[in-house]
């Protein structure tokens, strides 16, 4: 069955996702959006041919509609959205923090909704997008989001009552890293070496460590062991971040997430 899928709110993360479904091959003609500025539904159809048009024709044109907004513009989106919203749509959130209870109230009874944390490694395909279904939602409803989010990645199904801790982990993650980056290019700096090849050199690192942690099957223990050499450099390394606190600062930093993550549910922000 063909179905005609809407990105409703189309900012960074609607545009990773349709961008990534028009790489996987969906046909153009089976995908909308909506914007909020008229500026930028006219450079989301200039850039990839897709139509874009109002919320409530977005509702009713659509099968399956993925409301990408932000967590407080989502109670808005859904005053609008309700009355145009037939019960046999499919709704897909990817917002942060807002519990599929939150639409179900807001939607035609037995409206089938479906949660999903992805993150920006959409847009080279790399993403982790996690899956929750809500009380209506069937095998069949949570197959079609997977099948969506695959093409821009890898799913994960896990029960709602994870989500929020999958927000901090993985839809949060990306910037852990980048930041990670940053500072370790500043050291790079401070240890005499010019910027770009400072980051060069960091950026390798990651992406060889990131092959390796999912590739060689073995336990980061072990390949953090394989590098800390008896004597040599990295262990004066290791002592130094564990002197500083910083697995303790992640463990907090990812516990703040995951709370934020549920002050979000309220969609008020
Ligand atoms: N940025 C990220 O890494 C991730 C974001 N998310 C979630 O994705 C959602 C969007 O985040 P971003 O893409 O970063 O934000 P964004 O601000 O880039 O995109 C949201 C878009 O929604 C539009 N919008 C707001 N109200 C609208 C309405 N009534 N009708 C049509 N368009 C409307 C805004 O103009 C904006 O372009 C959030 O709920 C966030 O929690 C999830 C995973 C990762
Ligand atoms: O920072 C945020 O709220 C969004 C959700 C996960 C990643 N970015």
């Amino acid at each position: 069955m063909t179905q005609k899928v809407a990105v409703l709110g189309t900012g960074k993360i609607g545009e990773a996702l349709l961008s990534g479904m028009i790489r996987g091959g969906w046909a153009t003609s089976d995908l909308l959006v909506t914007a909020r500025r008229p500026e930028r539904a006219e450079e989301l159809r200039g850039r990839y041919g897709v139509e874009a048009v109002t919320n409530a024709e977005a509702a009713k044109a659509a099968d399956t509609l993925i409301l990408t907004v932000k967590p407080q513009d989502m109670g808005k989106l859904l005053d609008e959205l309700a009355p145009h919203v037939p019960a046999d749509r499919l709704v897909v959130s990817g917002a942060a923090g807002i519990p599929t209870s939150f639409f179900e109230e807001r939607l035609s009874p037995g409206t089938p909704v479906v949660r999903v944390m992805t993150n920006t490694p959409a847009l080279v395909d790399e993403a982790m997008s996690v899956i929750s279904g809500g009380s209506h939602a069937t095998e069949d409803h949570l197959a079609h989001a997977e099948e969506i989010f695959n093409g821009v990645g890898k799913t994960l199904r896990v029960p709602e009552s994870q989500q929020d801790a999958a927000t901090a982990l993985s839809g949060s993650g990306p910037a852990y890293f980048y930041f990670l980056v940053e500072a370790m290019t500043d050291a790079g700096i401070l240890l005499g070496l010019p910027r770009d090849k400072a980051h060069d050199l960091i950026v390798q690192a990651a992406i060889g460590a990131a092959v390796m942690l999912r590739d060689s099957g073995e336990h980061p223990v072990r390949l953090r062991e394989a590098v800390t050499s008896p004597a040599g450099t990295t262990i004066n390394a290791i002592r130094e971040l564990e002197g500083h606190g910083v697995r303790a600062a992640l463990i907090a930093a990812l516990e703040a997430a995951r709370d934020r993550s549920r002050e979000l549910a309220s969609g008020q922000g």
